[in-house]
C-alpha cells in the first residue's frame, strides 16, 4: 500500500494546474452509454475512479479509447452486458450512475447496490424512487438493483437534494417518452456540466443550475465533444494548503465563479485572493483566523471541503464551530488530526475547534478521500515528518497530488509499498 512522506514547514510558492473534476467526469463518462455515437471528452482527470469507470464501461462492452492522459473516446454501439458488478461498485459508489442511462437506452439494467461507506450510509433510495416514478419496475435481489421497463416522463420531487440522484434521473429522462420535471434538483456545477454535455449530444434540457430541471425526452442522442469542468474541490484543497502554509500560489485552468463560498471563507480567514477568468491567486501573509463553517448543498459551503478547512481552523487564531449537515459521519479526520496536536471536540454534527500554534509530524491514516487531503495539509505545516497511510483514497480523487504539491515547494514523496 502506497504512503506519502511529508516534511513540513515550507510555505507553498508557485503555480499549480488544476485537473478536470472527478465528480463531473464520472457521470459524463457514464453518459456515453446513452448513444451509439462517439462521445469525445477532454480534460478528464487521471484518477483511480476514472479507471474504475473505464473498467465498468468496458465490462459492458463499451469501447473506451484513451491517450491515457486526459482524452477519452467512448462508443457504446455494441453493448454485451447490462450489469454493473459488485467487484467494481464496491470500490466506487459512483458506479450507480450507469443505472439511469443503461435503463433508459436498453430498457433494462442491473447494478450492484453500493452499500454504506466511511462517511455515511449513503442510500440510493431516491435514485430508485425517481426511476419508479418514470415507470421502471425495480426489485432489489441478491444485492443488486434490477430495473426494467420503458421510461415515461413525469414530475418527480426528491425527498432531499442528491447530486448523483439528480444526475441518474437526468440521464434517464433524456431518452424517456415525454417531459420530465425534476424538482428539488441538485444545482452543483458538476450537474450543470453533465447537462451541458447531454445538450451537445442532442438532449433537450432547461433549468439546470436551478432546483427545477425540465427534460423533454428525445428518441436518440448522438456523439459529441466536451471538456470536463475544472475540479473546484481540488482547487479549494490547494488554496487551503497555500493558506495553511502561509504561502503564495496561483492556480491555473480553474474557475472562481464556482468556488464562491470557499473563497469567501478564505478571505474571512485572512487570505488575499485575486481571480481572473481561468485562474485564482492566493497570498496568505499571517496565521489564519478561525472561521465558522456549515456545510450545505451548492451554492453554500461544500461538504467536500469541510475536512481541509478543519485543518486550517485547527491552526488558526481563535476557535470555530464546524457543522456537517450532508453526511452523518464525516469527522473521521478528527482523531488523526488530534494525533498531530489539534484540539477538536465533536458533538453530534458539530466540531468545536480551538486553534493551536503548530502541529507535530506523525504517522496518520484516513478512511476517506477528503479526510486524507486534510492530513496532507496538516503534514505540510507540521514540524518534522508525517506519513499519510492508505493513500489509495487520495488517488481516487487527486491527480498526482505529490507532483503538484512538490512543484510548489512541498517536501513530499510517495513511498511505494
Ligand atoms: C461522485 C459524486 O458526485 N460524489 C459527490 C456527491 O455524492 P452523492 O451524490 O453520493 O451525495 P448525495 O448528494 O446523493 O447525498 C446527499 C445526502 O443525501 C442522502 N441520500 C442521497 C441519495 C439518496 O437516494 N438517498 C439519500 O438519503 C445521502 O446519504 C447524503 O446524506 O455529492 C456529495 C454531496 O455534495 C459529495 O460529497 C460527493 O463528492
Ligand atoms: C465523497 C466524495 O466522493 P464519492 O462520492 O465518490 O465517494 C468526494 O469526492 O469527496
Amino acid at each position: 500500500m502506497d504512503k506519502l512522506k511529508i516534511t513540513g514547514g515550507v510555505p507553498l510558492n508557485g503555480e499549480i494546474t488544476i485537473s478536470g473534476a472527478k465528480n463531473a467526469a464520472l457521470p459524463i463518462l457514464c453518459a456515453g452509454l446513452l448513444t451509439a455515437g462517439t462521445l469525445r471528452l477532454t480534460n478528464v482527470p487521471q484518477l483511480a475512479d476514472v479507471k474504475t469507470t473505464q473498467k465498468l464501461l468496458q465490462g459492458m462492452g463499451v469501447r473506451v479509447m484513451t491517450d491515457n492522459v486526459h482524452e477519452y473516446e467512448i462508443t457504446a454501439n455494441a453493448i454485451t452486458s447490462l450489469v454493473a458488478p459488485y467487484e467494481l461498485v464496491k470500490t466506487m459508489r459512483a458506479s450507480i450512475l450507469v443505472l439511469g442511462p443503461t435503463l433508459a437506452r436498453f430498457g433494462e439494467a442491473q447494478v450492484s447496490l453500493p452499500g454504506g461507506c466511511a462517511i455515511g450510509a449513503r442510500p440510493v433510495d431516491q435514485h430508485i424512487k425517481g426511476l419508479q416514478a418514470m415507470g421502471a419496475e425495480i426489485v432489489i435481489e441478491h444485492g443488486y438493483v434490477k430495473a426494467k421497463g420503458k421510461l415515461k416522463g413525469c414530475r418527480f420531487r426528491s425527498d432531499m437534494i442528491t447530486v448523483t440522484g439528480t444526475e441518474n434521473l437526468l440521464m434517464a429522462a433524456v431518452l424517456a417518452e415525454g417531459t420530465t420535471i425534476l424538482e428539488n434538483a441538485a444545482r452543483e456545477p458538476e450537474v450543470v456540466d453533465l447537462a451541458e454535455c447531454l445538450i451537445k449530444m442532442g438532449a433537450k434540457i432547461s433549468g439546470h443550475g436551478t432546483d427545477t430541471i425540465t427534460i423533454e425526452g428525445v428518441k436518440e442522442l448522438h456523439g459529441a465533444e466536451h471538456a470536463i469542468v475544472p475540479d473546484r474541490i481540488e482547487t479549494g484543497t490547494f488554496l487551503v494548503a497555500a493558506a495553511a502554509t502561509q504561502g503564495k500560489v496561483v492556480l491555473r485552468k480553474t474557475r472562481a465563479d464556482i468556488l464562491g463560498a470557499v473563497l469567501d471563507k478564505l478571505v474571512e480567514a485572512g487570505a488575499h485572493i485575486e481571480a481572473g477568468d481561468d485562474w485564482i491567486a492566493i497570498d496568505m501573509k499571517q496565521r489564519p483566523k478561525a472561521v465558522d463553517i456549515r456545510t450545505l448543498e451548492y451554492p453554500a459551503f461544500p461538504t467536500d471541503m469541510q475536512a481541509q478547512f478543519m485543518t486550517l481552523n485547527a491552526l488558526a487564531t481563535g476557535s470555530s464551530v464546524m457543522t456537517e449537515t450532508i453526511f452523518e459521519n464525516r469527522f473521521m479526520h478528527v482523531p488523526e488530526l488530534a494525533r498531530m496536536g489539534a484540539s477538536i471536540k465533536v458533538d453530534g454534527h458539530s466540531a468545536f475547534v480551538t486553534g493551536v500554534e503548530g502541529f507535530s509530524g506523525a504517522t496518520v491514516m484516513a478512511t476517506d478521500l477528503r479526510a486524507s487531503a486534510s492530513l496532507v495539509i496538516a503534514g505540510l505545516v507540521a514540524e518534522g515528518d508525517t506519513i499519510v497511510d492508505r493513500i489509495y483514497h487520495l488517488d481516487r480523487g487527486y491527480e498526482h497530488i505529490e507532483t503538484k504539491l512538490g512543484g510548489v515547494g512541498a517536501q513530499i514523496e510517495r513511498i511505494s509499498g
